[in-house]
């Protein structure tokens, strides 16, 4: 066993769509947590989210003030990772090429782009290191697994990886055995849904969760008959950005309801509105098909399906859910997620020598395809 230095002080930060959310750890222990909100007619102004980055940079810098953290104190950055070239899971050091790739949004766009962006700019003039974990392109995929249908089209993998992936260590520590030595399908239930079958400590195959594949959610459409969707691109009702936006930010419950909220939506067919209620089995009928299909995918060597995220708190939804998939492995439940601690755990894995961090320049070329436009 290598001997525990727990004076590493670790700064975390998570940019979401509309809030940056930063933590302080000391080793495991999480000393503080803090949401920076960045309201809408603010954010606003910027066309472009990496247009966003001096203006959370100087809000994340009066958070540190009023909390008495000197960057100099610190000794590493974790930030959440986003839209990049497809690579496996693990820690990545900041580097050139990913600041590159991540200003010109190269892969798409998203609010976690802003992660390595902000603990860059924040560390380097201290000489901090900053690193990024499990990023939201972590790819793993099997050629087989990329195949769309058509050649112009190839599947890529964009999840929630750093939930997915910690919540899985976590299973696997439940049954005794490490991460590489178990088959497990996971399911990511927030805002955004993606479901992976994690075979053996690599996520072989995974539903995209930006790109509309998969169950609908809360906010996104999931997968979607392919020629209505070009007979709605040429209907003259939509701009391009509109239909990007109804595939994701604006489709799922939002389209239909007219809310994000799920646990309005549960609350809405419980109190007998009927199409709140068809929504809500939908969506976790859909869940539950996909989860079919992890399954297919790991030839039935489940050991067992995991629920997390927010919607995992819902009893309606694991029951509706669990009833479909039981047959398939034992159902772990995991609600909520805790993307600050995965984020300094993975870092403070690589600081004490557990896991040799990974460059992405060095990672091989890139599989995935140039301009993808996702919705932020
Ligand atoms: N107790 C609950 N019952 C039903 N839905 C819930 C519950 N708690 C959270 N949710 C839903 O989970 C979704 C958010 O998931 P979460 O994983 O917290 O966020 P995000 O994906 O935005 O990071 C929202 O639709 C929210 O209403
Ligand atoms: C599926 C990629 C990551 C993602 O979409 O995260 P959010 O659901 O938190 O936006």
């Amino acid at each position: 066993m290598t001997e525990q230095n727990t004076e590493e002080k670790i700064l975390v930060i998570n940019p979401g769509s509309t809030s940056t959310k930063i933590a302080f750890f000391i080793g495991e222990d999480k000393r503080w947590i803090e949401n920076i909100a960045h309201p809408a007619d603010e954010l606003a102004v910027f066309p472009r989210v990496v247009d966003q980055l001096d203006y959370r940079l100087e809000a994340l810098r009066r958070e540190l003030q009023k909390k008495g953290l000197r960057v100099e104190e610190l000794t590493a950055i974790a930030a959440r990772g986003g839209l990049l070239k497809p690579i496996p899971g693990g820690v990545y050091a900041v580097d050139r090429a990913m600041l590159e790739e991540l200003r010109e949004e190269r892969y798409g766009r998203h609010a976690s782009n802003l992660g390595a962006l902000l603990a860059y700019e924040l560390g380097s003039p201290h000489n901090v290191p900053s690193y990024i974990v499990d990023p939201i392109c972590v790819d793993e995929l099997e050629p087989v697994a990329r195949i769309s249908g058509l050649p112009q089209i190839q599947r890529r993998s964009v999840f929630h990886a750093l939930n997915q992936k910690r919540q899985a260590r976590r299973a696997a520590a439940e049954l005794g055995k490490k991460y590489e030595e178990v088959n497990l399908i996971v399911a990511h239930l927030g805002g955004g849904i993606t479901v992976g079958a994690h075979r053996r400590g690599r996520v072989v195959d995974v539903s995209n969760g930006v790109d509309g594949e998969g169950p609908l959610t809360p906010e996104r459409s999931g997968s979607l008959p392919a020629a209505e969707v070009v007979q709605l691109a040429f209907s003259d009702r939509y701009t391009r950005e509109e239909l990007l936006r109804l595939i994701n930010g604006r489709g799922g419950f939002v389209a239909y309801l007219g809310t994000n909220n799920a646990r309005e939506v549960e609350e809405r067919a419980a109190a007998g509105d009927t199409e709140a209620d068809l929504l809500f089995a939908a969506l976790c009928y859909q869940v539950a098909r996909e989860i079919g299909a992890c399954a297919a995918v790991l030839s039935g060597q489940v050991d067992a399906v995991v629920l997390t995220g927010g919607l995992a708190y819902s009893r309606r939804a694991v029951e509706e859910i669990r009833k479909r998939v039981e047959f398939i492995a034992p159902v772990l439940v995991y609600p909520g997620e805790d993307e600050m601690a995965a984020l300094a755990e993975g870092v403070l894995r690589v600081l004490r020598g557990e896991e040799a961090p990974r460059s992405y320049q060095e990672e091989g070329v890139g599989r995935g395809e140039k301009d993808k436009s996702s919705g932020d």
